[in-house]
């Protein structure tokens, strides 16, 4: 039987449920944000059972339409602000669309009897870690105005299958890369850069390190949990593959420069100002999901061949990284339309 699903974003994930489940009828609802494109949906914009409907989950009007219009079973919600270094400067907007979206849109899929709402959250809630890899069980303790979005939109979601045994689902995976990813992101960062011939901005010692996991392992995930996950239940999608951020800039120059020396490496690196709050790693345990049969699949010398070759293929996919090799930081200071007028005495 068809079945019909909501993503909110996730264009990788929307390409792979139509292609592993071609009956089931699919809505999108995304804003269109700087950071997403609806070229990433080209694959699946032809099809008949796939909608693309304009708009915010933070829009109560909009998301109670949808539900009451579509009979919905499953909805993943990835629809997030996400980018730490954005978080520092507009934390209200990374709790408006982070926690109050996710509220918005749990009441309105409880209401209509949604039959799987998955949560897709992040590795940063646990805060960082040096030593001790983080479980499910571990506590939350963000250390971000955006991880610490994302942990309050978790316990929303709990709260909703505490209270009322509605079935949801939560997901905290490490850092994702592959094709189509926003150059905020570092590994799209540093390949635009390189590609350039501009150097690799290294934020602080550059010695932090990041767990990556390749899109269609991401996704995997999902799917797995979709089928086989325990209602109420949490789990970490983690990858063995952890690397610095300045080894990470080193094997990126080697593999887009020809002949780059080793002595040269250091003149295709600038370092720039650390974050606020430096996170030096994240490690998790994912047992409980490899239990269900899911495992990375793709390498990351697979992983990042595949990544390099898309991002040299299509070189003018998003806007580019502006001269100085800063973005511009995303605008939080949008007055309300029915805010009073405040006068300074
Ligand atoms: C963009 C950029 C980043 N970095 C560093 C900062 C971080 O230590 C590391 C990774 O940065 P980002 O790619 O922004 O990712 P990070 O802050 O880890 O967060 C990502 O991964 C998280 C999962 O851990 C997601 O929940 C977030 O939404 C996602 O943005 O690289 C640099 O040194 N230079 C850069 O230009």
């Amino acid at each position: 039987t068809s079945s019909y699903i909501c993503v909110l974003s996730g264009s990788h994930l929307i390409s792979a449920l139509a292609v592993r489940f071609p009956h089931w009828r699919i809505l999108t609802v995304d804003n269109l944000q700087y950071c997403s494109s609806l070229k990433n949906l080209r694959s699946v914009e032809a099809s008949s059972k796939y909608t693309f409907i304009p708009g915010d989950v933070c829009d109560p009007f909009l998301i109670k339409r949808l539900f009451a219009t579509e009979k919905i079973d499953i909805v993943f919600h990835c629809a997030a602000e996400t980018h730490v270094e954005n978080s520092f400067l507009c934390p209200s907007r990374f709790m408006r669309v982070n926690a109050d979206g996710t509220g918005v849109l749990i009441r309105a899929a409880f209401e209509a009897r949604v039959r799987r709402f998955i949560y897709i959250s992040t590795d940063e809630v646990y805060g960082d870690s040096l030593e001790q890899p983080f479980d499910e069980l571990s506590p939350k303790r963000p250390t971000n105005p955006y991880s610490a979005s994302k942990a309050a939109a978790e316990n929303i979601v709990m709260s909703y299958w505490m209270k009322h045994k509605f079935p949801v689902l939560i997901t905290r995976s490490s850092n994702v890369y592959g094709p189509h990813q926003h150059h905020e992101k570092v590994i799209p960062r540093f390949l635009s850069l390189i590609q350039r011939d501009q150097k690799c901005t290294i934020q602080g010692s550059g010695l932090q390190s990041r767990h990556f996991l390749y899109v269609s392992d991401v996704t995997d995930a999902f799917l797995t949990l979709m089928e086989k996950g325990i209602l109420g239940e949490i789990y970490n999608i983690g990858s063995s593959f952890e690397i610095p951020i300045i080894q990470l800039a080193r094997e990126l120059v080697k593999m887009k420069v020809k002949d780059v020396s080793e002595e040269a490496l250091v003149d295709w690196m600038e370092f720039v100002e650390d974050r606020p709050v430096t996170e030096l790693r994240y490690p998790m345990i994912s047992d409980k999901l490899h239990k269900l049969g899911w495992r990375p699949k793709v390498t990351w010398k697979e992983g990042i061949r595949r990544t390099i070759q898309w991002y040299e293929e299509n070189p003018n996919y998003w806007p580019s990284i502006s001269e100085n090799g800063e973005e511009s930081p995303a605008s939080c200071d949008q007055t309300p339309s029915h805010a009073m007028p405040y006068h300074v005495r």
